[in-house]
């Protein structure tokens, strides 16, 4: 036999025998757009205006959220790329607020006899929304279905490669599709979701990680695209999506209000690139491409917005790299784990008190004290 002939040995992937997708979930038609909301803020205190003006958002689109669609395309592909490298393992989607619900995903893995399943979610940094709350979903599926699989999330990704690298792609897109004459000179605003600042601070670990967590990814982004055009874009980390009561403080500048003062300064150029986010999903298709762009158009600049992640080939590899990873690390293993900039690779399980509830502590999976 050639060395082509060889056959390939598959990827371990005991001792798992599925995996999950976690995602947020979204509306897919009008009559589903109040509903869901309730769902996401119930016992949040959102204001009664601000539910109405993000249900707007929604009706604008048809009632019909992209972010269901946009998993399903990731699910196709992670299942693609688990044939194609050999891994024979079936996967399985649930969402946190709307169908195909979680307890609804764990009860079908029950059902078809799954054991102990990996779970990646749809969201990369540290924060009680963005890490914690999927944490007490796992939990709360895991308690509502009789007999239901061991869930074991992989870790946060927000500075493998994989979720990375396509940014900065994005990046030159976008920044080659602005007019010659603006694009040396334009800022790049990376944005992501604001959260209240105490949330923020109690982020991760140490605290405070949500912020260091993107500052980290944006610098590593701006490296890349330095190497590639030779000169380093001005760039900041801006933010979308604020909501809540009007007097807790969210993290800021809010993109609009900077795209303003940019403007003030004679800035003619911005390229948006949307760091905080999986998908292109309700966020950035309303927030960035609707209200943002309407922004910079009515102040005369030329503005471009990156793409996310997706189903970009890379970000699709990353989920069967942290899968292999983890499970090898469960197999007893010292894998390599692979990370971009200082922060290095989170940890397989959180630690003790990270990301707190802010209502109050709650029974969360996967954690050093689950
Ligand atoms: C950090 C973060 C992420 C990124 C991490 C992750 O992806 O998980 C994220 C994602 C998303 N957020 C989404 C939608 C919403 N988020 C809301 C409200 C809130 N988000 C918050 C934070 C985050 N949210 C917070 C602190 C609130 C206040 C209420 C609370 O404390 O929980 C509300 C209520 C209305 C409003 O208040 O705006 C909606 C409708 C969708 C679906 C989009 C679609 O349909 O395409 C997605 C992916
Ligand atoms: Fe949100």
């Amino acid at each position: 036999m050639t060395a082509v002939d060889q056959p390939q040995a598959a990827p371990q992937v005991v001792p798992y025998d599925a995996l999950l997708l976690l995602s947020f979930g979204g509306p897919e038609k009008p009559e589903d757009v109040v509903p869901f909301l309730e769902n996401v803020t119930r016992g949040r205190g959102i204001p009664r205006e601000r539910l109405e003006e993000v249900g707007q958002h929604y009706f604008g689109f048809g009632g019909r959220s992209p972010i269901n669609d946009q998993n399903r395309a990731l699910l196709a592909a992670i299942r693609e790329d688990l044939a194609a490298a050999g891994v024979d393992l079936p996967v399985y989607w649930g969402n946190r607020n709307w169908d195909p619900y979680l307890a609804d995903a764990v009860e079908e893995m029950r059902a078809d006899g799954i054991q102990r399943a990996a779970v990646f979610t749809t969201s990369a940094y540290s924060s009680y929304s963005s890490c914690r709350q999927y944490r007490e979903n796992l939990a709360d599926a895991v308690a509502e279905v009789e007999g239901a699989p061991r869930l074991e999330r992989l870790r946060q990704y927000y500075n493998h490669p994989g979720f990375v690298e396509p940014f900065v792609d994005e990046t030159l897109r976008a920044l080659d599709s602005l007019p010659e004459a603006v694009r040396d000179e334009a800022r790049l605003l990376f944005v992501t979701h604001s959260i209240p600042t105490a949330m923020n601070d109690g982020s991760g670990a140490d605290g405070g990680a949500y912020l260091a967590q993107h500052l980290s990814v944006m610098a590593e982004v701006v490296d890349r695209v330095a190497a590639r055009t030779g000169r380093t874009p001005q760039h900041e980390l801006v933010y979308c999506s604020r909501s809540g009561a009007p007097h807790v403080p969210w993290l800021e500048p809010d993109v609009n209000d900077r795209l303003e003062e940019l403007s003030a300064e004679g800035v003619s150029g911005v390229v948006m690139v949307p760091i905080g986010f999986v998908s292109d999903h309700m966020e950035v298709v309303y927030d960035l491409d609707t209200e943002a762009m309407a922004t910079a158009e009515g102040l005369g600049m030329a503005a471009a917005r990156a793409g996310t992640p997706g189903t970009d080939p890379r970000f699709v590899a990353l989920v069967r790299d942290l899968l292999l990873e983890r499970a090898a690390a469960e197999r007893g293993e010292a894998p390599v784990r692979v990370s971009l900039g200082s922060l290095g690779a989170g940890p397989d399980l959180c630690a003790v008190g990270c990301c707190p509830n802010p209502r109050g502590p709650r029974p969360a999976a996967c954690g050093v004290d689950s």
